[in-house]
Protein backbone atom coordinates (compact mmCIF):
# COMPACT_ATOMS: atom_id res chain seq x y z
CA UNK A 1 0.00 0.00 0.00
CA UNK A 2 1.37 3.58 -0.75
CA UNK A 3 1.42 5.14 2.52
CA UNK A 4 2.32 9.15 3.09
CA UNK A 5 4.31 10.09 6.01
CA UNK A 6 2.56 12.16 8.95
CA UNK A 7 4.42 15.47 9.20
CA UNK A 8 6.79 15.68 12.56
CA UNK A 9 5.91 18.71 14.81
CA UNK A 10 7.82 21.39 13.03
CA UNK A 11 8.05 20.04 9.88
CA UNK A 12 6.88 22.22 6.88
CA UNK A 13 3.34 21.62 5.68
CA UNK A 14 2.65 20.33 1.91
CA UNK A 15 1.57 23.49 -0.38
CA UNK A 16 -0.77 22.58 -3.23
CA UNK A 17 -2.18 24.92 -5.91
CA UNK A 18 -4.50 24.39 -8.78
CA UNK A 19 -3.00 25.31 -12.27
CA UNK A 20 -5.48 25.06 -15.33
CA UNK A 21 -3.01 25.47 -17.88
CA UNK A 22 0.93 26.14 -19.06
CA UNK A 23 1.18 29.68 -17.68
CA UNK A 24 -0.68 29.04 -14.25
CA UNK A 25 1.67 25.54 -13.44
CA UNK A 26 4.85 27.87 -14.35
CA UNK A 27 3.52 30.08 -11.86
CA UNK A 28 3.03 27.54 -9.16
CA UNK A 29 6.39 25.22 -9.99
CA UNK A 30 8.32 28.70 -10.07
CA UNK A 31 7.09 29.62 -6.55
CA UNK A 32 8.12 26.21 -5.45
CA UNK A 33 5.13 24.58 -4.71
CA UNK A 34 4.85 20.87 -3.59
CA UNK A 35 2.16 19.64 -5.50
CA UNK A 36 -0.14 21.06 -8.31
CA UNK A 37 -4.02 19.86 -8.82
CA UNK A 38 -5.51 20.14 -12.33
CA UNK A 39 -9.02 20.68 -10.40
CA UNK A 40 -12.82 20.32 -12.05
CA UNK A 41 -12.67 23.81 -11.01
CA UNK A 42 -11.86 24.66 -13.83
CA UNK A 43 -14.96 24.78 -14.56
CA UNK A 44 -15.95 27.88 -12.83
CA UNK A 45 -12.33 29.24 -12.96
CA UNK A 46 -11.59 29.21 -16.33
CA UNK A 47 -14.65 28.22 -18.73
CA UNK A 48 -17.20 30.23 -16.78
CA UNK A 49 -19.90 27.25 -15.36
CA UNK A 50 -21.69 27.76 -12.77
CA UNK A 51 -20.37 24.05 -10.61
CA UNK A 52 -17.97 21.51 -11.61
CA UNK A 53 -20.26 19.51 -12.80
CA UNK A 54 -20.31 20.68 -16.07
CA UNK A 55 -16.88 18.91 -17.16
CA UNK A 56 -16.06 16.15 -18.19
CA UNK A 57 -12.95 13.72 -18.80
CA UNK A 58 -11.95 15.12 -21.56
CA UNK A 59 -12.01 18.60 -20.18
CA UNK A 60 -10.00 17.64 -17.63
CA UNK A 61 -7.34 15.40 -20.26
CA UNK A 62 -6.84 18.64 -22.01
CA UNK A 63 -5.91 21.15 -19.36
CA UNK A 64 -4.00 18.10 -17.24
CA UNK A 65 -2.29 18.21 -20.89
CA UNK A 66 -1.51 21.58 -20.63
CA UNK A 67 -0.31 21.91 -17.41
CA UNK A 68 2.45 18.94 -17.98
CA UNK A 69 4.02 20.36 -21.24
CA UNK A 70 5.20 23.34 -18.84
CA UNK A 71 7.37 20.28 -17.54
CA UNK A 72 6.61 21.10 -13.81
CA UNK A 73 8.55 19.49 -10.74
CA UNK A 74 5.48 19.41 -8.47
CA UNK A 75 3.39 16.38 -8.36
CA UNK A 76 0.81 16.80 -11.00
CA UNK A 77 -2.98 15.69 -9.39
CA UNK A 78 -5.67 15.47 -11.40
CA UNK A 79 -9.50 15.90 -10.56
CA UNK A 80 -11.61 13.13 -11.77
CA UNK A 81 -14.31 14.54 -12.92
CA UNK A 82 -18.32 13.80 -12.15
CA UNK A 83 -20.01 11.19 -12.89
CA UNK A 84 -16.34 9.69 -14.15
CA UNK A 85 -16.11 7.16 -10.97
CA UNK A 86 -19.76 6.77 -10.13
CA UNK A 87 -21.02 3.78 -12.68
CA UNK A 88 -18.37 0.89 -11.50
CA UNK A 89 -14.53 0.24 -11.03
CA UNK A 90 -13.94 -0.30 -14.76
CA UNK A 91 -14.90 2.76 -16.09
CA UNK A 92 -13.38 4.61 -12.94
CA UNK A 93 -10.20 3.08 -13.97
CA UNK A 94 -10.63 3.98 -17.76
CA UNK A 95 -10.62 7.89 -16.67
CA UNK A 96 -7.66 7.63 -14.13
CA UNK A 97 -6.26 5.87 -17.22
CA UNK A 98 -6.85 8.52 -19.56
CA UNK A 99 -5.47 11.58 -17.40
CA UNK A 100 -2.37 9.33 -16.26
CA UNK A 101 -1.74 9.20 -19.93
CA UNK A 102 -2.15 12.99 -20.26
CA UNK A 103 0.02 13.39 -17.94
CA UNK A 104 -1.38 13.18 -14.45
CA UNK A 105 1.05 11.40 -11.77
CA UNK A 106 -2.18 10.98 -9.28
CA UNK A 107 -5.87 11.13 -9.28
CA UNK A 108 -8.17 12.53 -6.47
CA UNK A 109 -12.17 11.75 -6.44
CA UNK A 110 -14.65 12.97 -3.74
CA UNK A 111 -16.44 11.07 -1.35
CA UNK A 112 -15.99 8.91 1.54
CA UNK A 113 -16.38 4.92 2.49
CA UNK A 114 -19.19 4.44 -0.57
CA UNK A 115 -15.98 5.33 -3.06
CA UNK A 116 -13.58 2.41 -1.06
CA UNK A 117 -14.59 -0.45 -3.87
CA UNK A 118 -13.66 2.38 -6.43
CA UNK A 119 -10.21 3.21 -4.64
CA UNK A 120 -9.01 -0.12 -4.49
CA UNK A 121 -9.75 -1.01 -7.92
CA UNK A 122 -7.92 2.35 -8.89
CA UNK A 123 -4.70 1.19 -6.91
CA UNK A 124 -5.10 -2.05 -8.08
CA UNK A 125 -4.49 -0.78 -11.42
CA UNK A 126 -1.21 1.29 -10.06
CA UNK A 127 -3.02 4.72 -10.14
CA UNK A 128 -2.35 7.16 -6.36
CA UNK A 129 -5.60 8.25 -5.29
CA UNK A 130 -6.20 11.07 -3.37
CA UNK A 131 -9.49 11.33 -1.24
CA UNK A 132 -11.36 14.58 -0.55
CA UNK A 133 -13.80 15.22 2.40
CA UNK A 134 -16.45 17.43 3.69
CA UNK A 135 -17.60 19.87 1.43
CA UNK A 136 -17.22 18.50 -1.98
CA UNK A 137 -18.45 20.72 -4.71
CA UNK A 138 -19.67 17.21 -6.85
CA UNK A 139 -22.56 16.91 -4.37
CA UNK A 140 -23.80 20.62 -4.61
CA UNK A 141 -27.17 19.32 -5.34
CA UNK A 142 -28.03 17.03 -2.72
CA UNK A 143 -26.34 19.53 -0.27
CA UNK A 144 -28.64 22.12 -2.03
CA UNK A 145 -25.19 24.30 -2.08
CA UNK A 146 -21.97 24.76 -0.77
CA UNK A 147 -22.26 23.91 3.07
CA UNK A 148 -19.91 23.19 5.87
CA UNK A 149 -19.67 19.60 6.61
CA UNK A 150 -18.49 18.15 9.76
CA UNK A 151 -19.82 20.34 12.83
CA UNK A 152 -20.38 18.73 15.87
CA UNK A 153 -19.51 15.39 17.58
CA UNK A 154 -21.56 12.86 15.00
CA UNK A 155 -20.92 14.55 12.32
CA UNK A 156 -16.51 14.85 12.57
CA UNK A 157 -16.72 10.86 13.50
CA UNK A 158 -18.34 10.07 10.71
CA UNK A 159 -15.53 11.74 8.74
CA UNK A 160 -13.21 10.62 10.78
CA UNK A 161 -14.37 6.88 9.45
CA UNK A 162 -14.76 7.74 6.14
CA UNK A 163 -11.06 9.28 6.41
CA UNK A 164 -10.02 5.93 7.92
CA UNK A 165 -11.89 3.85 5.20
CA UNK A 166 -9.99 5.79 2.43
CA UNK A 167 -6.58 5.49 4.38
CA UNK A 168 -7.44 1.62 4.18
CA UNK A 169 -8.73 1.30 0.66
CA UNK A 170 -4.96 3.26 0.31
CA UNK A 171 -5.17 6.88 -0.75
CA UNK A 172 -2.55 8.45 -0.43
CA UNK A 173 -3.48 12.15 1.09
CA UNK A 174 -7.20 13.00 1.84
CA UNK A 175 -8.11 16.76 0.60
CA UNK A 176 -10.47 18.10 3.74
CA UNK A 177 -12.85 20.99 2.61
CA UNK A 178 -15.17 23.02 4.63
CA UNK A 179 -15.08 21.64 7.61
CA UNK A 180 -14.39 23.02 10.91
CA UNK A 181 -11.13 23.47 12.49
CA UNK A 182 -11.93 20.87 15.72
CA UNK A 183 -13.14 18.43 12.38
CA UNK A 184 -9.94 18.98 10.45
CA UNK A 185 -7.91 18.14 13.80
CA UNK A 186 -9.45 14.92 14.05
CA UNK A 187 -9.03 13.73 10.76
CA UNK A 188 -5.80 14.76 10.70
CA UNK A 189 -4.90 12.92 14.11
CA UNK A 190 -6.31 10.03 13.09
CA UNK A 191 -4.59 9.19 9.79
CA UNK A 192 -1.29 8.19 8.87
CA UNK A 193 -1.31 9.51 5.51
CA UNK A 194 -1.17 13.65 4.94
CA UNK A 195 -4.34 15.58 5.29
CA UNK A 196 -4.34 18.87 2.71
CA UNK A 197 -6.87 21.48 3.99
CA UNK A 198 -8.98 23.98 2.21
CA UNK A 199 -10.85 25.68 4.66
CA UNK A 200 -10.32 23.01 7.34
CA UNK A 201 -8.68 24.90 9.49
CA UNK A 202 -4.65 25.19 10.29
CA UNK A 203 -4.08 21.78 11.70
CA UNK A 204 -3.90 19.79 8.58
CA UNK A 205 -0.30 18.68 7.08
CA UNK A 206 -0.82 21.02 3.97
CA UNK A 207 -2.84 23.51 2.70
CA UNK A 208 -4.40 23.95 -1.25
CA UNK A 209 -5.78 27.21 -2.61
CA UNK A 210 -7.37 27.51 -6.25
CA UNK A 211 -5.29 29.97 -8.09
CA UNK A 212 -7.26 31.91 -9.43
CA UNK A 213 -8.86 33.27 -5.92
CA UNK A 214 -5.10 33.29 -4.65
CA UNK A 215 -4.13 35.48 -7.27
CA UNK A 216 -7.41 37.77 -7.68
CA UNK A 217 -7.91 36.30 -11.28
CA UNK A 218 -11.87 35.37 -9.69
CA UNK A 219 -14.25 38.39 -9.97
CA UNK A 220 -16.56 36.79 -8.03
CA UNK A 221 -16.87 36.99 -3.91
CA UNK A 222 -14.31 34.66 -3.27
CA UNK A 223 -14.93 31.78 -0.49
CA UNK A 224 -14.44 32.53 3.38
CA UNK A 225 -11.37 29.86 3.18
CA UNK A 226 -9.62 31.79 0.30
CA UNK A 227 -6.85 34.48 0.82
CA UNK A 228 -6.11 37.31 -2.21
CA UNK A 229 -2.42 37.58 -2.57
CA UNK A 230 -2.77 39.37 -5.65
CA UNK A 231 -5.17 41.53 -7.92
CA UNK A 232 -4.34 39.86 -11.43
CA UNK A 233 -7.37 41.04 -12.42
CA UNK A 234 -7.07 44.70 -11.22
CA UNK A 235 -3.52 44.68 -13.39
CA UNK A 236 -5.03 43.08 -16.23
CA UNK A 237 -7.73 45.61 -16.82
CA UNK A 238 -5.56 48.32 -16.22
CA UNK A 239 -2.99 47.20 -18.64
CA UNK A 240 -5.10 46.65 -21.43
CA UNK A 241 -6.92 50.05 -20.31
CA UNK A 242 -3.67 51.64 -21.12
CA UNK A 243 -2.98 49.64 -24.58
CA UNK A 244 -6.72 50.97 -25.77
CA UNK A 245 -5.95 54.45 -24.56
CA UNK A 246 -2.37 54.31 -26.55
CA UNK A 247 -4.43 52.85 -29.64
CA UNK A 248 -7.21 55.89 -29.59
CA UNK A 249 -4.97 58.84 -28.75
CA UNK A 250 -1.68 57.50 -31.58
CA UNK A 251 0.82 56.92 -28.74
CA UNK A 252 0.85 52.70 -30.25
CA UNK A 253 2.31 51.64 -32.28
CA UNK A 254 5.35 53.90 -31.37
CA UNK A 255 9.58 53.82 -33.59
CA UNK A 256 10.04 50.46 -31.00
CA UNK A 257 7.31 48.14 -32.32
CA UNK A 258 7.66 49.55 -35.92
CA UNK A 259 9.58 47.30 -38.61
CA UNK A 260 11.95 50.38 -40.35
CA UNK A 261 12.02 49.76 -44.23
CA UNK A 262 15.78 49.11 -44.28
CA UNK A 263 16.79 45.85 -41.67
CA UNK A 264 19.77 47.03 -39.46
CA UNK A 265 21.31 44.03 -40.29
CA UNK A 266 21.49 43.74 -43.86
CA UNK A 267 18.53 42.69 -45.82
CA UNK A 268 18.43 38.93 -46.45
CA UNK A 269 19.54 37.82 -49.86
N1 LIG B 1 -12.97 29.69 -7.49
C1 LIG B 1 -13.26 28.58 -6.82
N2 LIG B 1 -12.74 28.39 -5.59
C2 LIG B 1 -13.03 27.26 -4.90
O1 LIG B 1 -12.52 27.10 -3.78
C3 LIG B 1 -13.87 26.28 -5.50
C4 LIG B 1 -14.38 26.52 -6.78
N3 LIG B 1 -14.07 27.67 -7.41
N4 LIG B 1 -15.18 25.63 -7.42
C5 LIG B 1 -15.32 24.31 -6.87
C6 LIG B 1 -15.40 24.39 -5.45
C7 LIG B 1 -16.63 25.10 -4.92
N5 LIG B 1 -16.14 25.63 -3.69
C8 LIG B 1 -16.85 26.43 -2.82
C9 LIG B 1 -17.69 27.40 -3.29
C10 LIG B 1 -18.39 28.22 -2.44
C11 LIG B 1 -18.27 28.05 -1.06
C12 LIG B 1 -19.04 28.96 -0.18
O2 LIG B 1 -19.69 29.86 -0.61
N6 LIG B 1 -19.00 28.71 1.12
C13 LIG B 1 -19.65 29.61 2.10
C14 LIG B 1 -20.00 28.83 3.35
C15 LIG B 1 -21.39 28.30 3.33
C16 LIG B 1 -21.77 27.84 4.71
O3 LIG B 1 -21.57 28.64 5.66
O4 LIG B 1 -22.24 26.73 4.86
C17 LIG B 1 -18.67 30.70 2.51
O5 LIG B 1 -19.12 31.72 3.01
O6 LIG B 1 -17.44 30.50 2.37
C18 LIG B 1 -17.44 27.06 -0.59
C19 LIG B 1 -16.74 26.25 -1.47
C20 LIG B 1 -14.75 25.29 -3.51
N7 LIG B 1 -14.26 25.10 -4.85
C1 LIG C 1 -10.63 23.00 -4.30
C2 LIG C 1 -9.82 21.82 -4.77
C3 LIG C 1 -9.48 20.89 -3.63
C4 LIG C 1 -10.52 21.10 -5.89
O1 LIG C 1 -11.01 20.00 -5.78
C5 LIG C 1 -10.60 21.80 -7.18
O2 LIG C 1 -9.94 22.86 -7.34
O3 LIG C 1 -11.31 21.31 -8.06
MG1 LIG D 1 -12.29 19.55 -7.38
Amino acid sequence: MVRGRKRAKGAEPLVMVTAYDAPSARVADAAGVDLILVGDSVANTVLGYPDTLQVDVADLAHHVAAVTRAGPRALVVADLPWPSYHQGRRTAVRAAARLVRAGAKAVKLEGGALRVPVVEALVDAEVPVMGHLGLTPQSVLPMGGYRVQGRGAEARERLVADALALEAAGVFAVVLEGIPPAAGRAVTEALEVPTIGIGAGPDCDGQVLVFHDLVGLNPGPVPRFARRYADLLGQATEAVAAFAADVREGRFPGPEETYPEDAPGGSPA
